[in-house]
């Protein structure tokens, strides 16, 4: 049977979820790859599977069905309206193909139905005419448009995966690498050059003349609070996510801000050196940092850099000897025979070995 045959009923919106209703468990991938990935990511509506959400989301498409009777309920907010997820229960459809089906609507839409095993399915409707058919309880609710691109994820309604991944993808599609949940900060590594360092952003925010997400932000913070009581700034991510630019970011804000000695070059001055013997090109990155740094930066009470203490740990110490296909040991080595007069490089392999003792000592 055809559903374009059929009458459609009238779809009401609705922009929030009944009281008390929860949605439970982890995001289903297997769902968003097997169900139009992208679009259907970018829709935010995929989600958790439960029992409970089996039990809740009955309740929801009935209560939503009950509601729909009074549409001035629904319709009291406009900018809910764009992007709203519709339930609404209908007699069985079958299994034709819905891709070709249009439905007549332009909003992410949602219709469920009661399949022979009793459990709930949907028909989704995406802004790109796209309709798919998926499981209702692997739906998790989707923020209204007005909240696209929102530099703070803690301002969402609805906090899902889907969400978050939504939010920092569309802030990513702009240049907006930098995203805040509350005190931290999410960093996108754009693996490109992004407009948003230099020395007129960072007088930007020493002006506070703006608010955007950034690590010159978070760096800002810590001068100005480090009066109190002393300040972290801590890095974290996998390899090659952008931990050690972000501190070398970090740094040159410090150094702009509390510079003047000149001790600040020599902090900055350090990175290279520091590379050199423990950086080495892995599979994931070009430059992979394979040691911990903790770098401590100390103010006078003028609010000038006064001195600094940087700790390594933790070096990979057998790269110095070997390595897995496709990566290289330390850059100090290749830069010294890249360096050495002919005469020198012929023994490369001694010299690779006294380097090793000598980066061994160091860190
Ligand atoms: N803000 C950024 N803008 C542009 N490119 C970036 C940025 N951050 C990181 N990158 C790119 O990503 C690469 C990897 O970054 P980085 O070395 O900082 O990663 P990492 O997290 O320190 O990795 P590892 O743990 O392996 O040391 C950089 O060499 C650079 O090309």
């Amino acid at each position: 049977m055809s559903l374009a045959s059929k009458t459609l009923p009238v779809l009401h919106p609705i922009k929030s979820l009944p009281p008390g209703f929860k949605v439970n468990g982890n995001l289903t991938r297997d769902l968003m790859e097997s169900q139009g990935d992208a679009k259907l990511r970018s829709s935010g509506l995929v989600g958790s599977s439960s029992p409970e959400n089996d039990a809740l989301i009955g309740d929801v498409s009935e209560e939503s069905q009950d509601r729909a009777g009074g549409t001035s309920l629904f319709n009291e907010d406009l900018a809910y309206s764009g992007k709203a997820v519709l339930f609404e229960d209908r007699a069985s459809i079958g299994d034709e193909n819905l891709e070709s089906v249009p439905l007549p609507f332009q909003t992410i839409s949602v219709s469920s139905r009661e399949s022979r095993n009793f459990s709930l399915e949907s028909v989704i409707s995406l802004p790109d005419g796209k309709v798919l058919k998926v499981k209702q309880d692997s739906l998790v609710s989707a923020n209204p448009d007005i909240l696209d691109g929102v530099d703070d994820l803690m301002q969402l309604s609805y906090l899902n995966e889907p969400s978050i991944l939504y939010d920092l993808q569309y802030r990513y599609n702009q240049n907006m690498i930098y995203t805040k949940v509350g005190p931290v900060l999410v960093a996108i590594n754009p693996f490109k050059k992004v407009p948003l360092y230099g020395n007129n952003y960072i007088e930007a925010y020493k002006r506070k003349a703006t608010e955007s997400p950034h690590v010159y932000a978070i760096t800002d913070r810590v001068i100005r609070e480090q009066d109190e009581v002393n300040q972290s700034i801590i890095i974290s991510g996998e390899s090659g996510a952008g931990k050690t630019v972000t501190a070398k970011i970090a740094m040159q804000y410090l150094a702009a801000l509390g510079g003047g000695s000149g001790i600040e070059y020599e902090i900055l001055k350090t990175n290279p050196i520091l590379e050199a013997f423990g950086n080495a090109k892995t599979l994931r990155n070009d430059n992979s940092s394979r040691f911990g740094k903790l770098i401590e930066i100390n103010f006078s009470e003028t609010g000038k850099i006064s001195g600094a203490n940087i700790q390594t740990f933790l070096l990979e110490k057998s790269r110095a000897v070997q390595c897995n296909e496709g990566e290289r040991t330390y850059h100090i080595f290749y830069q010294l025979c890249g360096g050495a007069p002919p005469s020198l490089r012929g023994t490369k392999d001694r010299m690779s070995c006294t380097m090793g003792v000598l980066s061994f000592t160091r860190f």
